[in-house]
This record gives C-alpha cells, structure tokens and sequence, in this order.
C-alpha cells in the first residue's frame, strides 16, 4: 500500500518536472521551429533526451504531423507503461499567437519505480545508519554505566569477601546518581551493621571467655587447694600431724641423695617407745594415743625446722637430719631421751612417765639407699633394747 502511494506520489512528481521541463524549453524550440533551424531542434531534442526522467520526446507540426520521434530505448525493450505531457507550441507576432505544432515529453513506469526504489534504497541506508549508530550509543551506554561498574562492584565485593579486613568498604570509581550507587551504598551499609555485629559478638565471646577463664581460674585454685590438702592428708600421720612412714621415706631418699653428691653427711635416729603396750593396757588406748602425741611434740621442740620427723610404725618414730655428723646426732637423741624420761603426763588425774630407746646412725660416703640406713639404724634401736631400753646406741 505503502509502495502503490510512493508510486503514484513520485508520478505526480515526475509530471510535474516534466512540465516544467517543457515550459523551460518550450522558448527555444519554438524559435528553431518559426525559423526552420532543424540542427538546433534536433539539438534542442537530443538534450531533452538525455535527461534520465525522459524516455521520449515526440514534435508534431501544426498538421499533427510528425517532425521528431525520439526515444530513449529501444524498440526491443519498450517499458511497460508510459505516461506524458504535452503543451502546444505557438509563435507571437504581432501580438498574434500563431500555432506551429504540439511537443510531447514521456516518461515511464520504469522511472518512477527507479525513483521510488532510490527512495527505499536511501530510506534503508539511513535505517540502518541510524540502527548502527543507535546500537553502537546503546553498546557504548551499557558498558559505560552497566557493564563495567557491574564488573567492577563484582571485583570489589569478591575483595571484601576474601579480606579480613572489616573496614573495607566498596568505592566505585565512575557513579552517577543511580540505581549502581544506591546498590553501592547498600552494600556498604550492609558491610557496615555487619562489622557491628561482629564487633559485639566477638565483645560477647570476650566477655564469655573472660567469665570462664575467671571460673576456670577459681576452679584451679581450689582444686590446688583440695590437692595440697589431700596431698598433706596423704603425707602426713593422723594421729601425731607429723610425717607418715612413705613420704618420710621419700623426702629422706631425696635429702640423702643431695647430701651424697654434696659430699655432707647425714645422720638417722630411729626411736621406739618402751613397753608402750604396758601403758595402753594400763591406762588405756585413748591415754597411749596422748602419750605418742607428747612424744612427738617433745621430739620436735628439740630439732631444728630443716630436720624431718616422721612416725613410721605404731609407737616408732624416725629423724632425719641433714647435714649431721654422728656426735651432732647422738647428742641430740640423748636430749630427746632425756627429756622423753624426765616428763611425765597428767591424763584423768593419773601419771604416766614413759621411755624411749634409740638408735642412731650417720651416713657412709657410698650409702645410696635410705634403706640401707634404716637397716643400721633398726640394729642399733634393737640393740638399745636388748641392752635394757632408755638408752641410745650409736
Ligand atoms: N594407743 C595406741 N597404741 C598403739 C598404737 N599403735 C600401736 N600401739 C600399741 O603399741 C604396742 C606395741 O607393743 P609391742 O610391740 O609389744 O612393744 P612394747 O610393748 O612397746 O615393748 P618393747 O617395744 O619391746 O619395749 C601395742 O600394744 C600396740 O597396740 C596407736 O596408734 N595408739
């Protein structure tokens, strides 16, 4: 529809040139026809006929006959259609139009679908000039304020993911007041209530952690406290608050073994209470117990603080002393007996005097055992005993 209007418009058109056409040269070839200038009109003619909205151009003389036929093409290809104008030409003389004949320009189908196919051709040009720029503007807009700070807001984003760093925030390097800028600030406010979040929570595991390193702490003291206690409760006898048979034994072992290396001597007194079972048959078991805590506090009254004290069997006690040659040592269970025979215990109005026999020994250079010592020591309280108790047998 489109086409047949084109068709017909550009028609129209090319009448109208064709009669402008005419009125232009309308001048001349009535001149060449009133003087018979043949060459001129053929001319003239010839001219005509070059002109590309042309196909033909006919001359009659006032007799309607022929004086030029010319066409453009051939007779082997005539155009389907033709169309013309034509216009009379007259002669003024005198004031008197004097006819000579008629001219007649044509033209054909051909020309005006050349015409109208020029149109399309230019109008399609145009269209696709203008698709090709409107593309390469849309390409040129979408890498400019899509494709590139997409691409550059992913980078970022993938940077702040793999950075431990919380203060890192996104920074677009091209934005302008749009929907890029409102994702940007966004995100950082995103990023921004996380690192809050964070920030307390790792506030809350600080505080937890302190709270369980305080309870752990207290935990540890008394566990510490328990273990001192159950450790003294383990070393320690009962009854006499002094040292028990196992620990004397492993304290005394420790002690010998610097002294050897020190190369000091030592020296070991072993005592056992004389005929302790008379006293417990006589005042009882209770008063037996009073007389072996007299005895300890008495034995302790007389050593020094660096000496050790222990009761390594029922009434039997051993002394330890570091660094004590043989005379020291003798000395110093003499004291003990003495002051052991000299006392006496009032319990439930009754007296009780009681003894002790004694056994001391000191070290030897090659004595590595605490063992061997208390083998020595245990011969001489036997032999204190066998020579009659009270007594102290070095
Ligand atoms: N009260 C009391 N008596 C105890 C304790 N441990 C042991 N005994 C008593 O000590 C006495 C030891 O008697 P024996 O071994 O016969 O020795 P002894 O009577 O002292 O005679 P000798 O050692 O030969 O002088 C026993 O009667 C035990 O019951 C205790 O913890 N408390």
């Amino acid at each position: 529809m489109q086409f047949l209007t084109e068709y017909l418009k550009t028609q129209n058109a090319i009448l109208d040139e064709l009669q402008q056409l005419e009125q232009t040269v309308h001048g001349s070839i009535a001149r060449s026809i009133w003087q018979y200038n043949q060459t001129q009109l053929e001319a003239l003619v010839a001219g005509l006929i070059k002109m590309p909205i042309i196909e033909g151009v006919e001359l009659l003389d006032k007799d309607n006959k022929a004086m030029i036929d010319a066409r453009s093409y051939l007779t082997s290809s005539v155009p389907l259609s033709t169309f013309s104008t034509q216009s009379d030409i007259h002669w003024s003389l005198n004031n008197s139009q004097i006819y000579l004949g008629s001219i007649t320009l044509y033209s054909s189908s051909q020309v005006v679908l050349d015409r109208v196919l020029f149109g399309f051709a230019l109008i399609a040009v145009t269209a696709i000039f203008k698709l090709s720029l409107l593309f390469w503007l849309f390409v040129w807009a979408f890498n400019r304020y899509l494709a590139t700070p997409l691409s550059e807001l992913m980078l970022q984003v993938q940077d702040v993911q793999l950075s431990q760093d919380s203060t890192k925030r996104i920074h677009l390097s091209h934005t302008e007041d749009n929907e890029l800028m409102q994702l940007q600030q966004h995100i950082n406010n995103m990023l921004c209530s996380m690192a809050r979040d964070r920030e307390r929570l790792l506030e809350d595991e600080q505080a937890k952690r302190s709270w369980l390193e305080q309870a752990v702490a207290k935990r540890t003291e008394a566990l510490q406290i328990s273990n001192e206690k159950l450790k003294e409760l383990a070393s320690k006898d009962s009854l006499t608050q002094v040292l028990n048979r196992g620990s004397f034994f492993e304290m005394a072992q420790q002690l010998l073994s610097l002294a050897q290396r020190q190369k000091s001597t030592v020296s070991f007194i072993l005592m056992d209470l004389d005929l302790f079972k008379e006293v417990n048959d006589t005042f009882g078991h209770f008063a037996g117990d009073k007389v072996l805590i007299h005895c300890t506090q008495t034995i302790q009254s007389l050593l020094r603080k660096s000496d050790l004290v222990a009761r390594v069997g029922g009434e039997e006690f051993a002394v330890f002393l570091p660094d004590t040659g043989l005379d020291d040592a003798y000395r110093i269970a003499n004291t003990i007996r003495q002051t052991i025979a000299d006392s006496t215990l009032e319990i439930d109005n009754k007296t009780i005097a009681y003894t002790l026999s004694i056994g001391v020994v000191c070290s030897e250079p090659d004595d590595e055992l605490i063992d061997e010592l208390f083998k020595r020591v245990d011969l001489k309280l036997y032999g204190a005993k066998d020579k009659g108790r009270d007594r102290v047998e070095k």
